[in-house]
């Protein structure tokens, strides 16, 4: 990596994640950084991520040779102003936010189209700041890079522009995988995938919040199923409600297909047509089976089934046993989050296809039920 310097204004989740991964991956290179929160910043410091605290946004600015702009999308347009002056020859400008035309259009309108490549890692969580930012958070995420002009995905890394191969470098070294997108398109895909089903989720939890009884029942039996479709619901509604007013056109246009889809929905349970019920349930399972868990997908195979238990005490130590006898090495065990095949299933990993199988066999023959994941 040529940038040697990096600056980074705000270390939250994301700021965090990626300032943490370089220092992993890269120690020599030196990062500075400026958040509103100065304890957090000496904690990043005392961890060594951090190398030089920044006081705010003043001349230390001109010893960057990336700038990582990592606070709430509306913000960092803002920030351009503000670095605009401190910016060193040749100094690059970058963001890792969820929304893209807006900060392009800024660019644009600033004449810094020499100056800037943006960036959207697709990883994250619904927890927020420094204290829950992680040096493998984005491993293996896609991480989209959106060029001023003339995006093109087609072309190898070598033909990439160079401001361009100085942002998709970075993605490599923490770990993602780089994706070069118009973003105007990014903008589109990101509406559907990633910004209705917040506003899906927050709206969801509102109703259940405004239809539960006096008692507070539904909120008390609430399972897996509403609480897996709900987990992003605990968001950040400051970051979320600047996503969400920087890409209207795009969220209107796929909101207004769903609300068509969910009447849809209406008429087929109104008119008790079980045909078209059944088929509503059965394509979802069929798209959502053929989504891969790991963007690396083939690259990198999980090696990993579930089993049903018994929910009580030693049900994971007797499987553990049992392996152990056939000297069948674990990876990893533990319950399955997910909770799509009950409440007692535990997930194990394991380290290669021949130690799974033969676990499977062997599992097998004690008449546990199992499944793949
Ligand atoms: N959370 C996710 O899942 C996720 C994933 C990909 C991209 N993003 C994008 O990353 C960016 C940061 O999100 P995050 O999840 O790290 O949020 P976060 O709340 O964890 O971190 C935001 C950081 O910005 C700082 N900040 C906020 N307002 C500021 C201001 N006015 N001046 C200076 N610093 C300020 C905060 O102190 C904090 O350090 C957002 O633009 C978001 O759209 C988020
Ligand atoms: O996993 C989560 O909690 C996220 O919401 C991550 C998520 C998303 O998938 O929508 C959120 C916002 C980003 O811009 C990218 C990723």
């Amino acid at each position: 990596m040529t940038d040697s310097t990096i600056g980074f204004i705000g270390l939250g989740l994301i700021g965090g994640s990626i300032a943490r991964a370089i220092k992993r991956r890269q120690p020599q290179v030196r990062i500075m950084a400026y958040m509103r929160t100065r304890a957090r910043l000496e904690q990043a410091k005392a961890d060594g991520i951090v190398d030089v605290i920044l006081e705010g946004i003043g001349d230390q600015l001109s010893q960057c040779d990336l700038i990582f702009l990592c606070t709430p999308v509306e913000y960092n347009a803002q920030y351009l102003t503000a670095i605009r002056p401190y910016l060193k020859e040749g100094a690059l400008i970058t963001d890792v936010g969820s929304t893209k035309t807006s900060i392009h259009e800024e660019i644009a309108r600033q004449g810094l189209e020499d100056r800037f490549v943006g960036g959207h890692p697709m990883a994250g969580s619904e927890k927020t700041g420094y204290e829950n930012s992680s040096d493998h958070l984005l491993e293996n995420a896609y991480y989209i890079v959106t060029p001023p002009v003339g995006a093109d995905g087609s072309l190898p890394f070598e033909e990439q522009p160079e401001n361009v191969r100085r942002i998709l470098t970075v993605a490599r070294i923490i770990g993602a995988i780089p994706m070069v997108l118009d973003y105007r398109e990014h903008d589109r895909v990101v509406a559907a995938i990633s910004h209705l089903p917040h506003l899906i989720a927050s709206s969801l939890v509102n109703l259940v919040r405004d239809s539960d009884t006096a008692a507070g029942t539904m909120k008390r039996v609430a399972a897996g199923g509403f609480k897996d479709i709900t987990r992003i619901a605990s968001s950040s509604p400051e970051m979320w409600e600047q996503i969400c007013m920087t890409n209207t056109l795009p969220i209107a246009e796929v909101l207004e297909r769903y609300i068509a889809s969910l009447n849809q929905v209406l008429d087929q349970i109104r008119g008790r047509d079980n045909e078209g019920i059944y088929k509503l349930f059965e394509t979802s399972r069929d798209y959502r089976n053929s989504i891969t868990e790991r963007a690396r997908g083939p690259l990198e195979p999980a090696y990993e089934f579930s089993v049903d238990v018994v929910d009580e005490v030693g049900s994971i130590s007797t499987i553990s046993v049992i392996l152990a006898a056939k000297g069948i090495s674990i990876k990893n065990i533990g319950i399955n989050n997910n909770r799509e095949h009950g409440e007692g299933a535990l997930k194990i990993a394991f380290y290669d296809q021949e130690s799974m199988e033969a676990a499977w066999k062997h599992l097998d023959k004690y008449k546990y039920e199992m499944f793949r994941v």
